[in-house]
This record gives structure tokens, sequence and C-alpha cells, in this order.
């Protein structure tokens, strides 16, 4: 068997579908550094089911797949395929060539495997491959890494090697595939003894109560037989007696309601006359109150005849006429005048009351204007301070010349003692107030220049600034001024332009002498109303001159344009008419606060005024009050008086006339005759109402009787109702237990089952039956069915446990062989292996010797491989002890050592020479050629020994960047390919 070729795409670096043959032989592989010759032994170690991504050099799996380069895309999928030659049935498989394939898809990182194109699982790649020695542990594929690791490795790790050489891989498979199945019978028959044992636990106390149950199922039997039959019975017996109790209940019932209908009728019949009673009742009890009234009437009535009497008899006695009658006049005179007082005090009263009221009006009035006029002065106050103020500002401006500078201050300050100093320009003019704005800009900085008669005036008073430090200023002297005007065609083009106003000249006013200075600095320029006009006259005077506006806007000679909102009005003439106008404000604003003041103080004496007078007013009110209620009862007092006395004639003059008395009698007569029909009235009332307390007597009597009487027909029926209840109570009962013990109806019971019974002794029997079936306490029926069931259970779980048992013994067996074949084998194998590997050793050292040795003699099974090598003239030591290059011979050694006892189909060295100098590698490479016979090898190679000895070579490179290309090659430019790594 041998790799006949590797199909290769999408693999690493082989982004292109590559094919590589192979023969028997040694097949060398070389190329420059990361050229993608070790990419190949990952693609044969992949195939064959390598599942570690760190042995396949990446991160993960998907690494495997082309990830793209500079100039190409990554692919989606990785696929590599292994074609072995099987004619001589190497690998049991039964064909002539098997192709091992491995697919890996980017995108969801789905494996596929092939063995022959047909899908299959990696399990079966991996067993199919087992017996090759191309397994996972096996010397198929030897990388530089593994050579160097191999010194280093712990004893435990290089037995694998030693494991795959004897062969005992496959018994280790088995064994732990055994050890699993023993693990998984142990689980189960642990699982099964613990279900026996809770069944065993269950069967005893299950199997007691199943005895328990049938013993009472049989009594129970009995006990029905024979209950039956009395139940029949007692429901028979029941039924007869609730049939009489029945009809004799129907019976009293009926003669209940008869008594009841009696009674009912009765009660109404007494209730109507206690009705009848109650109304008689009413009515006495109206009448004697009316019989009351009368009487009373008649007493009152009585007496007063006796009063009248009394009273005539001293009145005639005693009782003048005439003077009762002077008596009379006299007081209405007397009450003639109250009358007169009283109205007079109410009159002033109210007199007064209204002065009061007025008078707290004005003064309510007084004070809001008080109050208002003192508003009004504090606002006046307000505004007098803050002109005052402006007009120290406005002072300081005009007078002191504040605003101007220091040189025109200086020598206005000094022009006593200067010569011919006439003023400032800016004032010694004076225009409207309208123009202000534009004489202020059309003089602009000129406003500060000092006007003076002569030049010699003016050079004076430059010295004099000089000589004091004392500032600059600019000096126009009358004498020398020139005027300057606007020519003549310039002024009719003017005349003719809409908004001209004038020259600025004509619209001021001054007082001294100034005439040459006023036309030199105004009498060119020109006044107009708006901008747009200025530009116009500008415009057309060929911007010669100065053009102003009355808003203080410029058109300058030239044409350029000044313009803009000023901050604050500061012309000089402005603050002089503004000083003027507040001093005037001033003055007005000092009198109208006199006046006020006087008048503030005109209000306070009036409201001095009206109080005072109110206060009188009170005091006045207060006093009329107290009199008018005075006068007020005195007219009282003398009203009644004068009635009395009228009275008294009126009275008088009945007596006298005796109509009185008539009246009287007649009056008592009358209710003498009322009280006496009323008492008859109440007589006959009261006789009707003893008729009827007879007639109640009677019904009463009647009620007793048929009540008493009802109330036995009740008793009885209660006893027969108890009597009733308590036989249907025992009937339902029995009929229940019918049904509930014994499942059967009445009808059921009757026809089928029931016998002739000597009532006493079947109940007897019953009694015993039911005091042995209660004797047994609680009676599991289930416990039957239960018992039944567990100990089926029981015995088929039984049979289950000693099966596993049997298959554990089976099983413990098969491993104990197992371990037997692979201590045999793998002691064997190994005792071969050491040999060979101190010949090997000799061979490629020239001399020494080497010997394997278990790390632990007494578990072969489990033991690691320790090495103690001696080379020629050196000591014995640990291979971890020696250099890198002998590490690698070493290592070298036992590879071919292993692969003398063990020979492999196929070998893969990648650069396991590449740490040798030059006379180990030409021995290694003699050792490969020995070897190829029986091994085809494929060598991924730098060395020139190597490559000497191989029968086919390949040069790996990267024309394409990052794409990996194989091409065969010629020893020399294998040779030459080597050297540019
Ligand atoms: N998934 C991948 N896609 C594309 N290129 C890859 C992928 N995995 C590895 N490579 C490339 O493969 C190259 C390494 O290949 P490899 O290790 O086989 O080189 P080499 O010829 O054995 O080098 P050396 O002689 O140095 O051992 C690197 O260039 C790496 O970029």
């Amino acid at each position: 068997m041998h790799l006949k070729r590797i199909e290769l795409h999408g693999f690493k670096s082989f982004a292109d579908k590559s094919v590589i043959e192979f023969q028997p032989g040694i097949t060398g592989i070389v190329g420059p550094n990361g050229c993608g010759k070790s990419n190949i032994s990952d693609a044969v170690r992949w195939v064959l089911g390598e599942q570690s991504v760190k042995s396949l050099r990446g991160s993960n799996m998907a690494d495997v797949i082309f990830n793209g380069s500079e100039d190409r895309k990554p692919q989606s999928l990785a696929e590599v395929t292994l074609v072995f030659d099987n004619e001589d049935r190497f690998m049991n498989f039964d064909y002539n060539e098997v192709e091992i394939t491995r697919r890996l898809y980017r995108q969801n990182n789905e494996a596929e495997y092939l063995i022959n194109k047909e899908p299959c699982r990696l399990k079966d790649i991996v067993d199919l491959i087992m017996d090759t020695g191309l397994g996972r542990d096996s010397l198929s594929i030897i990388s530089q890494g593994n050579i160097s690791t191999f010194a280093d490795s712990k004893p435990e790790e290089r037995r694998g090697m030693f494991e795959e050489a004897a062969g005992v891989a496959k018994y280790k498979k088995r064994k732990l595939e055994s050890i699993r199945k023993l693990e998984r019978t142990k689980d189960n028959l642990d699982r099964v003894e613990d279900i026996c044992l809770e069944l065993e636990k269950q069967i005893a106390p299950l199997k007691r109560q199943k005895e328990k149950a049938e013993v009472y199922l049989e009594l129970k039997d009995q006990l029905q037989s024979i209950e039956v039959s009395v139940l029949v019975k007692e429901i028979e017996n029941l039924s007869e007696s609730l049939k009489d109790l029945n009809v004799s209940l129907d019976f009293l019932d009926k003669e209940k309601v008869t008594i009841d209908g009696q009674i009912l009728l009765n009660e109404q019949q007494n209730e109507t006359l206690k009705k009848k009673m109650y109304d008689l009742d009413q009515e006495v009890n109206g009448l004697q109150g009316q019989l009351l009234t009368a009487m009373n009437n008649v007493n009152e009535l009585e007496t007063q005849k006796v009063e009248i009497d009394t009273n005539r008899k001293h009145i005639l006695e005693n009782t003048d006429k005439e003077d009762l009658q002077a008596r009379i006049a006299q007081m209405k005179a007397i009450l003639q005048d109250a009358v007169n007082e009283y109205n007079d005090r109410v009159h002033r009263y109210n007199e007064t009351k209204e002065e009061k009221m007025d008078l707290e009006a004005s003064q309510e009035r007084n004070r809001n204007d008080m109050m208002a006029l003192r508003q009004n002065i504090e606002n006046l106050n307000l505004q007098l301070h803050n002109n005052r103020a402006r007009k120290e500002q406005l002072i300081d401006v005009v007078e002191n010349k504040s605003g101007y500078s220091y040189g025109v201050r200086s020598v206005m300050k000094a022009r006593q003692s200067l010569n011919g100093i006439i003023g400032v320009l800016g004032d010694l003019l004076e225009s409207d107030p309208e123009y202000e704005l534009a004489l202020s800009t059309a003089l602009g900085n000129a406003v500060q220049f000092v006007v003076t008669k002569t030049d010699e005036g003016a050079r004076d008073a430059i010295r004099f600034l000089k000589d004091n430090k004392s500032g600059r200023a600019t000096f126009l002297p009358v004498e020398t001024m020139q005027a300057r005007r606007i020519r003549e065609e310039h002024q009719v083009v003017c005349q003719n332009t809409s908004g001209y106003l004038g020259v600025m000249s004509d619209f001021v006013r001054y007082n001294t002498p100034i005439d040459s200075v006023v036309l030199n600095q105004l009498g060119h320029i020109i006044l107009v109303d708006t901008l747009e006009h200025a530009s116009a006259l500008s415009r057309a005077t060929f911007a010669r001159y100065k053009v102003v506006t009355l808003d203080g806007e410029v058109v300058n000679v030239g044409g350029s344009l000044t313009g803009g909102s000023y901050k604050q009005q500061s012309s000089s003439f402005a603050s002089k008419r503004e000083l003027e106008m507040i001093k005037e404000v001033i003055e007005s604003q000092e009198k109208e606060m006199t006046e006020k003041k006087s008048k503030l103080n005109d209000l306070d004496n009036m409201a001095r005024e009206i109080s005072h007078n109110l206060l009188q007013k009170q005091m006045s009110f207060a006093k009329l009050e107290v009199v008018v209620t005075n006068k007020k009862s005195d007219l009282q007092v003398a009203k009644s008086e004068y009635e009395n006395l009228t009275n008294r004639s009126i009275e008088l003059s009945e007596i006298q006339s005796g109509a009185q008395d008539n009246q009287l009698i007649n009056e008592l007569n009358e209710a003498k005759k009322r009280r006496d029909r009323l008492t008859e009235a109440i007589q006959a009332k009261r006789e009707l109402r003893m008729s009827f307390v007879n007639e109640n007597d009677k019904i009463e009597e009647t009620l007793r009787a048929s009540r008493s009487h009802l109330r036995e027909i009740q008793s009885d029926m209660t006893q027969k109702q108890i009597e009733k209840a308590k036989q249907e109570t025992e009937l339902s009962n029995y009929l229940l237990r019918l049904n509930d013990e014994y499942k059967m109806t009445y009808e059921y019971a009757k026809e089928e089952l029931a016998t002739e019974v000597n009532m006493h002794e079947a109940k007897e029997t019953v009694r015993l039956l039911r005091h042995k079936i209660d004797s047994l306490g609680n009676v599991n029926l289930q416990a039957i069915e239960d018992y039944q069931d567990v100990s089926t259970r029981y015995e088929s779980l039984n049979t289950q446990r000693l099966d596993l048992i049997s298959a554990q013994d089976s099983i413990l067996k098969a491993i104990d062989e197992m371990d037997e074949i692979m201590v045999t084998r793998f002691s064997e194998t190994f005792e071969k292996i050491n040999k060979e590997f101190n010949i090997v050793f000799r061979n490629l050292f020239g001399g020494g010797r080497a010997e394997l040795r278990y790390s632990d003699p007494d578990n072969i099974l489990e033991t690691g491989i320790d090495i103690d090598v001696q080379p020629p003239g050196k000591a014995v030591q640990n291979i971890t002890l020696f250099s890198g290059g002998e590490k690698a011979l070493i290592a070298i050694s036992c590879l071919f050592a292993i692969l003398r006892v063990r020979p492999v189909p196929m070998c893969i060295l990648d650069e396991v020479e590449a740490a040798l100098d030059v006379a180990n590698v030409e021995r290694f490479a003699k050792y490969l050629k020995e070897f190829s016979s029986e091994t085809q090898f494929i060598v991924v190679t730098h060395r020139e020994g190597t490559m000497e000895e191989c029968d086919l070579l390949y040069g790996a490179t990267m024309q394409q960047k990052g794409v990996t290309k194989l091409v065969s090659v010629k020893l020399k430019d294998a040779i030459d390919l080597a050297q540019t790594a």
C-alpha cells in the first residue's frame, strides 16, 4: 500500500485545485520558507482524522480554508482527498484504490467525510486506517517539532508511539469501549438492585395485607348473604309504618286547617269590635274635652258675672263722671305735647345724623386730595432734582467748556491776558433748532476753533499754549480769513435742485463782526433736506462742495458720504439751547412746587377743621340718641295713661246703660245648655261601649277553647313527624347500606337475594360477623392486586439483575484478556525496538550505546518510556541533557528503530533532519533509502544530502502571491530552490 496522490482544493495556501502524484520510494518536497510545504503534511493529517486545531497550526477549524491573498478572494470550502493504492489489501477494504476525502464549509463550519466518494462518518475513516499504522499517534507524520519535543517529552507522552508500533491501539480502544460498557452495565445493575431492594421491602407487608384482605372478603360474603335479607325485612317494616304515619298526619293536618280558620274568624271579629271600641273611646274623649270647655265656660261666665256685679257696684259708688272727662282732656293735652316733643327730637336727630355723614365724606375726600397732592409733590421733586442735575452738567459743558479740548479751554481761561481773543466759534454762532444738527455737522471740528481779531493775536495765543504746555488749538483770525462761496453757476444749479435749502452761512446768527470767519467756514457748505437730495446736488455740482442734510448726514467734497445715528445730541448749540430750556423748566417747576405746597397746607388746615366739626357732631348725635329714647318713653307713658282713662269712660257708660249685663246672662244660659247636651251624648256612647265589651268577652272564650285544641293537634303532629323523620332516616340508612356496602337496590335485593329469616337470630349473626370484620382493623383491598404486581415485577427484575451480573463478569473477563494481550504485545514490541534502538544509535552516532526503559516497570499497561544514551566517549546521560542536534539524532534513531520493528506503509517526515550536521544528514538519508523499500517516504527538506537520496523531487513555489504551486524538479533545481529558502 502506498499514497498515490493528494488532491487539494481551497486547503490553506492551496487555493487552486492541485494534484500531487506520489510513488513508492522517497519523494522530496523542497522550496523556500513559507511556500506551503508543511501544508501538505497538514492536509494528510487532516484527512486522516485530525481533530486538534493546534496540531493543524490554527486557532479554529475554519483556519484550514484558504482565507484569501492580495489578489485572491477567500474560498468557501476546503477539500482534500488522499488516494491510496490498495492492491495488496493492506487496508482492510476490498478495493484496489481507496480515496479518503474530507471537506469543510466556511459558512456553517460543517464537515463532510467520504470513502471512495461515499459519505461516511469520521469514525469510519479512523476504523479504516486503524490497523494500517497511519493512526494519529503513529509514525506516519513526523515534523521537526515532533522530533525536537520527543526528547523533552515526559516518558508517558512517548508511550503513544510505542503503543502504535505494538498495534495495541485497537485493543486500547476496545478496552475503553468495554470499560464504558462495564460502567453502563454497572449503572444498570445498581439501578436494578436498588429497585429490587425497594420491591423486597414492599413485598412482605403487601403479602400480610393481601392475606388480611382475603379474610375480610370471606367474612364480607357471609355477612352479605344474611344482612341483605335482614335489611330487606327492615325496609319493608319501615315502609309500612311510614304509610300509617302519613295517613294520621294528613288527618291531623286537615283538622288543624279547620281550627286555624275558626280562630282566624274569631280574631277578625274581635279586631272589628276593638276598632269600634277604640273609635267610641276617641269620640268620648273628644266629647269630654268639649264638656270640660263648656263647664269652664260656664264657670268663667259665672265668675265674670260676679266680678261685673262687684265692679259695677264699686264704680257706681266711687266714680265721678265729670272729673273723669276733665282728666281725659288734661291727659290728651299732655299726650299732644309729648308727641310734639318726640317728633321734634327725631327731626333733630336725623338732621344731625346727615350732617355727621356729610362731614365724614368731606374728611375722606380731603384725605384723598392730600394723598394725591403729596404724590404729585414727590414726583415734581424728583423731576426737579433730575433737571437740576442736568442743568449742572449743561453749565459745565456750556459755561466751563468741559466739552472743548484742553488747549481751547486753556486759551479761554487766559483770554483776558491774551490779545484779541473773540471766542470759540461754536459759542459765537446761533441758529434755529431745526438747523442745529446740520450746523454742527457742517462745522465739524471747527466748532472748537478759536476766533481772534488778528493774525498776531492768534500767534500770541499759540505761543502761550506752547510756553505753558497747555495743549493745542486752531485759531481763525477775522482780519485774515478769506470768505469762501458757492460759484455763481453752481448757485443756479442749486436753486434748481429739489431739496435745496440754502448756503449754511445763511442759517447762522452772531453778534460780533466775524463775517469773514463765518463765510470761510460755512459760506461754501450747502444745506439740503434729505440725503438723496444731497447726493443729487453733489453730483450736479461735480462734488466740489460739502453738502449737509437737516439730519446731519454729509456728502463730502469728492463725493464720499458720512451719516448714521448720533449717540446723543452733543452739539454745543444744542447744549446751549437745552440749558436755556432747562432753566425755564426748573423755574416753572419751582413755582409749581411752591403752589402745590401752599395748597397742601390749605388742605391740611381744612382737614383739621373737618375733624373738629365732626367731633362736635358726633357728640351732639350721641346726646340726641338718648334724648329721643327718653322722649319716646314719655310719649308711651302719656299714651297709655290717656287710653286707660278713655277705656274707663267707655266702661262707665256701658255699666250705666246695662248692656253688658244682659249679654252676659244670655251667654251663660247658652253655655249651660251646651254642657247638658254634651253630658247626655257621653252617657249614650258609654252604654254602647259596654255592649261591645260583653260581645268581645264571649268571642275570647271561644278563641281560648280553639287554641287549646289546636295546641293538642300540633303536639300530636310534632310527635308523629319526629317519628316519621326517624323512620325515614332509618329507611334511607338501610337503603344506603344496601347501596354502599352491597351495591344493590332494594328491589334487586328483594327479588334476587332476600330469604325468609328469623330476624332475631339473623341480627345476632350480623352483629358477630361485623365484630369480626371490625377487629380486622384497616383492610387494604388493593393489596391483593398490588401484591400480584409487585411480586411479578420483582421476579422480572431479579432475572435482569442476574443477567447483568453475568454480563459484567464477561466484560471484566474480556478486559483482562485485552490487558493480557496488550501487555504481551507491548512488552514484546518494546524489547524488539529496544534492541534495534541500540543498533541504530550506534550506527548513527558511530558507537556508544542506547537503551529504552520503562518508567514504571510494575505497570506495563500505563508505563512511560525513558531513554538512557551514552554517545561514544561520553557518560550515560538522560536524553534531556543532550544538544539540539544530538537530541534530534537520538529521536531519529528511535524513529528508525520503531520502523525496523513495525514498518509503516507511508511516512511523512517534515524537516526532521534540519538540526543535523552534514555527515549526520547523509547517514540519515542512507537509512531512509534503506527503509524506502518497505515504507513510502515523503520528505519535506532543505538539506542537500536528503535530496540526493530522493527518487522524486517537487519544488513548492508561490508564483502567485499566497498561493502554493508544486512542480516536479531535478536535483539541481531542488538544491537551488532550497538555497533560496
Ligand atoms: N488558511 C490559509 N489560507 C491561505 N494561506 C494560508 C492559510 N494557512 C496558512 N497559509 C499560508 O501557508 C504558508 C505557510 O505554509 P507552510 O508552513 O507549509 O510553509 P513551509 O513551506 O513549510 O515553510 P518553512 O520552510 O518555513 O517551514 C504561509 O504563507 C501562510 O500564510
